[in-house]
């Protein structure tokens, strides 16, 4: 095993959230979160909406600290001895993409000029018509007919391709990927995880792929890692997790992919029993993780000390 890029150990954030009206309520969104990221491999992070994948990618950008554990990126503590070139550095080698183009791209400016500044700063000026145009030609979109449109002019997969190539231009290492193509139609996701997925091979780029759609995680990441209330349920190969997953939760979101051949013990297609089960599944996914269990090869399924009571 290469020495990883990325390394999350005991993770944990918590929110105090204060309502207007009421007592301050304590939201544990991540808790003990565990898993690392190779050079130029994907990990993807799979779970329901508020199981903590955003704020699991937010971390590693830096938008918060973490109320515990550490976040290493080639072996150093992100939070640690932090200087204004090393944060510079990080800020480039690690770029997030978002679900939503718009909100990272300025409506009133061209793809040009979205270009030119991480390119300028990453490489100087030398070239810089050619950088921009290769810039380009690596996110498949056509330097000629794209450079001097505006953002609202372009289609949303070309919007999201726009988003890589700055990434790309400022030499990101790490893509934290949040849903990056859940707002985009069906027909056009695939050619986005295709891009993503040479970006991988041809750049050794690596990225962590949140994504509540576990039939992609399998398409563009070696690992996968189910979270549900903060923690991690169960990582692995994302075939040994997708095929054969081994924790009840993990278990009960991978039935609801629409595959018959993979309903969660519902055989006589009881949807009430199927709710119940669902419950008792989710309200026991919840307690704390007490440890992991290697049921394969580097494939983790936990497990809690509450269980046997
Ligand atoms: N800034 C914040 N203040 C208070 N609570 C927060 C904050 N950010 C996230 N949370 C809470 O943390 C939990 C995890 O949220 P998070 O957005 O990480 O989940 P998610 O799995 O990414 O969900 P989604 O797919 O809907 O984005 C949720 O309960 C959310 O309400």
């Amino acid at each position: 095993m290469n020495a990883p890029l990325l390394s999350l150990e005991g993770v944990s954030k918590t929110f105090h959230v204060r309502p207007v009206l009421g007592a301050v309520r304590r939201v544990d969104a991540l808790r003990n979160v565990t898993f690392s990221i190779e050079p130029g491999k994907a990990l993807a992070l799979v779970g329901e909406s508020g199981s903590g994948k955003s704020t699991c990618g937010r971390a590693v950008i830096r938008h918060f600290e973490p109320s515990a554990g550490t976040v290493r990126f080639r072996g150093e503590n992100i939070f640690e001895n932090r200087t204004r070139s090393g944060d510079r550095a990080y800020l480039r080698a690690v770029q997030m993409v978002f679900q939503d183009p718009f909100s990272s791209l300025n409506p009133t400016h061209t793809i040009r000029h979205h270009l030119e500044r991480p390119l300028r700063l990453h490489g100087g000026t030398a070239d810089l018509e050619a950088r921009l145009r290769q810039t380009l030609a690596d996110v498949e979109l056509d330097p000629d007919t794209t450079l001097e449109k505006f953002p609202h002019q372009l289609s949303g997969g070309q919007r999201q391709r726009v988003s890589f190539a700055r990434a790309l231009a400022v030499g990101a290492e790490l893509i934290v990927a949040d849903e990056p193509t859940s707002m985009l139609d069906v027909s056009i996701r695939k050619s986005v995880l295709d891009l993503m997925r040479r970006l991988k091979e041809e750049r050794n780029i690596a990225f962590l792929y949140i994504t509540h759609d576990i039939a992609t995680a399998h398409y563009i990441a070696e690992e996968t890692a189910v979270m549900y209330a903060g923690q991690v349920m169960e990582r692995g190969p994302s075939d040994a997790v997708i095929r054969n997953p081994r924790h009840p939760y993990s278990r009960l979101l991978i039935s609801a992919v629409p595959d018959p051949a993979k309903r969660f013990d519902d055989a006589d297609g009881d949807g009430l029993a199927f709710t119940r089960q669902a419950e008792a599944v989710r309200s026991r996914a919840a307690r704390p993780i007490s440890g992991y269990r290697e049921v394969a090869p580097d494939h983790f399924v936990a497990y809690s000390d509450a269980d046997h009571d």
